[in-house]
């Protein structure tokens, strides 16, 4: 197919539990890319963490044709994207390759800020933005009410919205004929030069590097050789072809289209996200506008239980930055946890997910530290260093300011939980910047520093407001504060795994909530455990855990061989997330004991 005014590039946007991978999949239906019974729950979920978290993590794209009432078939390709605020990059990438956006909005819930986000990037990319109302089957569906809100806090016309149900095909086709109509097809000259923008690479076991393009001019086929703008190394193209949403090969790529090419690249750095591709032979076309580089916003030391297992550690550390670029790592050596690594993350969400992949995939038994954000530190020698690591920061004698990273919040929430929503923020620290009532709805922006919010504040924001607020942040600067170092000391001895900054405002009542959590989260041993906090070499809260008595230890010795061995399973079990911190066994709950004192 070569004629432009048939294609139709599109994403979908929305907020998470929206419904947006529901309505991919019954566009796929529709349009007979899969069998039923190929049609498993939630296919473009392809990663089994995916499906068992059930949120999308990596765009994907799938290229149906579908026949119009016009008697034309078109060739819809369309990306499916993130909701989670971790992964808004990923959202942008996938935006750069289409004319156009279906905004889907559940009927019943309305809109929440990170569709509005969302929205935004795509109108300022130049996208068609096209709302769709889902979820119109449940009764507490309020097609009128939404509309309005769409109107009102996006600010695009929605009198036209189509309604649907995803989830029981009512008004699907609507929106297929809809999108037909409303979102322009590609421009682009396929007898040009070749200029294909790289939308997303990762890391394929049995294919190697598989990059999502989006040629705008010219064309690719198998037996080209490619050149790789950025690294100007060039490759010769094993095949291109599309996911319908199954691995399908096309004789070539053209100017308009998206698809898949595989060049036999060794690690996604050779095919970097946002680089230009063209041909060996016309090295001079220019490269397209990339993406802005993402920045890990959260940094956690992760350690190997046993030390062991450090130099797999480092493999499976290695294996993971194919797939996802945004991970980084570098060393840490912890006089309490030996050695590891200290690995940027884009949120908690993020940082969960890779810990997760690297227990399952890798078979890794490791401790998390608590994660922190990046502080900016001014030295009395006019030096300015960025830590991402408590432990290293500098003596407060050599330091001249300590900055923190502010964010931007945008949170949408019903009036009737407004109220609660304020205590939250200014809690916080937050500094209230504007209030803009929208219907039933208000929106409120706040500058918060980056620390309360990375850590708990998403969670609190849905449990204070009953799950009605949404939100949506990014980095907006750096800020002086007054910041102090708390450090946690076991049984005497400073642990620097456990160590925080901190406001200095809060720090002793911080310290003595940590104290206290982690009194309830180490377990008892044969010897008293004290717990403390300091600032700067002064305590400011101390606990004990108490030894265990002697009888209870009696259990372990006679008694016949099975129960004997029970036991001693049971203690490895125990063990297997405990670190030995001097003489004291640290369960990997009480490093992150800091994340559950907020509440
Ligand atoms: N009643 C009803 N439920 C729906 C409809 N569409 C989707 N759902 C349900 O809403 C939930 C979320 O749907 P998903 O398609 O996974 O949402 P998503 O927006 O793709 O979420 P992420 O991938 O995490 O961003 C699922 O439990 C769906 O079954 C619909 O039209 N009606």
């Amino acid at each position: 197919m070569s004629d432009l005014s048939l294609i139709r590039n599109f994403s979908i946007i929305a907020h998470i539990d929206h419904g947006k991978s529901t309505l991919a999949d019954r566009f796929i239906q529709i349009c007979g890319g899969l069998t039923e019974r190929e049609m498993e729950a939630q296919v473009l979920d392809s990663m089994d963490l995916e499906r068992e978290r059930g949120i999308t993590i990596k765009a994907h794209s799938v290229t149906l044709y579908y026949t119009a009432k016009d008697g034309k078939t078109y060739q819809l390709n369309f990306i499916d994207t993130p909701g989670h605020v971790d992964f808004h990059y990923e959202v942008s990438r996938s935006l750069a390759a289409c004319e156009g956006a279906l905004l889907v909005v559940d009927a019943a819930q309305g809109v929440e800020a990170q569709s509005v986000a969302n929205c935004y990037t795509a109108i300022e990319q130049g996208l068609e933005v096209m709302p769709v109302l889902n979820k119109i089957d449940l009764p507490q569906a309020e097609p009128e009410r939404v509309k309005a809100e769409i109107e009102s806090v996006i600010g695009i016309d929605a009198t036209d919205a189509v309604a649907c149900s995803a989830k029981s095909g009512i008004g699907v086709e609507d929106v297929l004929e809809a999108l037909i109509h409303t979102i322009p097809s590609p421009e682009g000259d396929i007898e040009a030069p070749l200029q294909a923008l790289i939308i997303d690479s990762w890391f394929d076991n049995y294919l190697g590097v598989v990059s999502l393009v989006r040629v705008k001019h010219g064309r690719i086929k198998k037996g080209d050789k490619v050149l790789v703008k950025s690294t100007g190394k060039t490759h010769l193209v094993d095949s291109v072809g599309v996911f319908n949403p199954k691995h399908t090969e096309t004789a070539d790529l053209k100017a308009g289209e998206v698809g898949f090419i595989i060049a036999g690249i060794k690690d996604i750095h050779g095919a970097p996200v946002g680089d230009t591709l063209t041909l060996s032979t016309t090295p001079d076309v220019s490269s397209l506008p990339g993406f802005q580089k993402v920045k890990p916003q959260v940094y956690a030391g992760l350690f190997p239980v046993s030390s062991d297992d450090f130099e797999d550690f480092r493999e499976a550390l290695q294996k993971l930055t194919l797939n996802d670029a945004a991970l980084q790592f570098e060393p840490e050596s912890s006089e309490a946890l030996g050695f590891g690594f200290r690995i940027g993350f884009l949120g908690m969400l993020h940082m969960e997910i890779i810990q997760e992949r690297l227990e399952r995939e890798y078979d890794l038994d490791l401790i998390t530290t608590a994660p922190t954000v990046v502080f900016e530190v001014v030295t009395k020698g006019g030096e300015i260093i960025y830590v991402d690591n408590p432990s290293l920061l500098p003596d407060p004698s050599m330091i001249e300011e300590m900055r923190e990273p502010i964010v931007r919040a945008n949170i949408l929430v019903p009036q009737d939980h407004l109220g609660s929503v304020i205590t939250l923020c200014i809690e916080k620290r937050g500094v209230q910047h504007d209030m803009i009532f929208l219907g039933t709805q208000v929106q409120v922006v706040y500058d918060l520093p980056m620390n309360e919010v990375v850590l708990d504040f998403f969670d609190r924001l849905k449990s204070v407001s009953r799950g009605y607020a949404s939100l949506d942040y990014s980095f907006d600067r750096f800020q002086p504060a007054k910041l102090v170092r708390l450090d946690v000391l076991i049984n005497g001895e400073k642990v620097d795994a456990l160590a925080l900054i901190v406001h200095r405002d809060n720090a002793a009542f911080k310290g003595r909530q940590l104290v206290e959590k982690m009194k309830d989260l180490i377990p008892r041993q044969m010897f008293d455990v004290a717990i403390q906090a300091a600032i700067g070499g002064q305590i400011v809260a101390r606990s004990t855990v108490k030894a265990l008595r002697k009888n209870v230890l009696a259990k372990c010795y006679g008694g016949d061989a099975s129960r004997k061995k029970k036991l001693l399973e049971k203690q490895k079990a125990g063990k297997k997330r405990m670190k030995q911190v001097g003489s004291v066994e640290i369960p990997q709950d009480a490093f992150l004991a800091v994340l559950k004192v907020d509440n």
